[in-house]
């Protein structure tokens, strides 16, 4: 059984503990790097564990189709796969099917499609979905959903939040793996009635935590926000609740602010392997001449391997010269900004001063007193 309790509270953001079944806590609000092929692109666990990660992603889909669950299990599944030992998330795949996947046909059966490396065709139901993520042993198991692209009509959304809740009865009623939780995920598009009455249906199904989904999919910024806005209050307070695929150092403050306690997203780890580096003032792109000849480090006062060694000079020329250590110490970098950033907005919230931290947090944003 999955542990959680919210030790502070501070407006509606929460900072809270949760204990998996295995016995591993990850302090909320928390960040949630992705590891899609059961790695961390470019990084050890080691690495991983010495940036302060608690619980990484890992997703369902890829893994089914290389190197296969049944595989993962046999070789004593994905933590020790991987050899890490803190808490993984496993997305049902939904997600990806829906945007990876060549050519897919939704049926209420389950989601027909071709692998996006050899083309093979694969059908998976919601119990598939879960008998892969009690392969792989994962601490948190996701319900296999529909994501609603944006934009979609009403009727579209209604239709898209019904058969996700009918799968989410169905994933509940799956087999799951020794210590594995399950969390719904909420859909409805931008419809506050319908993903109210989601969220209902899955209360009435019941579940360890409560994902909002079909966010961060192409609608604008503001869109997201009242989404949240409107919604976050009615989740369950006594559960986790877990803000996907988001999002920017913004969207985590505001989705914290509203009441958010989980994110993942590819940003810090995709964006350094394409040289967009985070800093407090905003981002940098490193290949940019005027990093030439510059040798400071990425950002004055960054305690991260990286900023503590090699100048932005080298760092360009790296990534210039399309060296592989170019990946590994920008990522580096990039996660221990999301990574500080969130233990940074946990004290802030357990302090009752996360208000004035992210008006500060905007001011240093916008070139004020950096
Ligand atoms: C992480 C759990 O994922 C799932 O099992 N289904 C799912 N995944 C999503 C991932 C998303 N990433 C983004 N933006 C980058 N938006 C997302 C939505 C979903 C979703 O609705 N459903
Ligand atoms: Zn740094």
């Amino acid at each position: 059984m999955l542990e959680f309790r919210v030790v502070a509270r501070d407006g509606r953001a929460r900072r809270g503990r949760l204990v998996t079944a295995r016995g591993v806590t990850v302090e909320t609000p928390v960040f949630m790097p992705v590891g899609t092929q059961a790695t961390v692109k470019s990084l050890s666990p080691d690495e991983l564990e010495s940036l302060g990660a608690s619980i990484i992603l890992g997703n369902t889909y890829h893994l089914y189709l290389r190197p296969g669950a049944e595989r993962v299990a046999r070789l004593g599944g994905l933590h020790r796969f991987m050899a890490w030992h803190r808490a993984i998330l496993t997305d049902s795949g939904g997600f990806q099917v829906f945007s990876l996947a060549r050519t897919r046909a939704v049926e209420e059966e389950g989601v027909r499609f071709q692998s996006h490396i050899d083309g093979s065709s694969h059908f998976i139901r919601p119990e598939t979905a879960m008998e892969i993520q009690r392969l792989l042993g994962s601490d948190i198991a996701m319900c296999f959903d529909e994501c609603t692209p944006y934009p979609v009509t009403r009727d579209y959304a209604e239709e898209s939040m019904r058969r996700t809740v009918r799968w989410a009865e169905r994933c509940r009623r799956s087999r799951t793996g020794d210590h594995q939780a399950v969390f719904g995920i909420v859909q409805g598009s931008v419809f506050a009635d319908l993903r109210k009455a989601c969220l209902e249906a899955l209360q009435e199904i019941g579940f360890e935590g409560y994902a909002v989904g079909s966010l961060s999919v192409g609608e604008p910024k503001e869109t997201m926000l009242s989404v949240l806005e409107e919604l976050a209050p009615c989740l369950p307070e006594e559960r986790p609740r877990y803000l996907m695929g988001v999002g920017t150092p913004e969207d985590l403050v505001e989705g914290v602010r509203l009441g958010i306690d989980m994110f993942d997203c590819v940003m810090p780890t995709r964006n350094a392997r394409n040289g967009a580096l985070f800093t407090s003032s905003g981002n940098l792109q490193i290949k940019n001449s005027r990093f030439a000849d510059d040798s400071e480090p990425i950002e004055r006062g960054c305690t991260c391997y990286t900023c503590r060694r090699f100048s932005r000079a080298y760092l360009r020329h790296l990534f210039l010269a399309r060296e592989l250590l170019a990946y590994r110490l920008n990522t580096l970098h990039n996660l221990h900004y999301y990574l500080k950033l969130m233990a940074d907005i946990r004290n802030a919230v357990e302090a009752g001063s996360f208000e004035s931290w992210r008006k500060d947090f905007y001011e240093r944003r916008s070139g004020g007193s950096s």
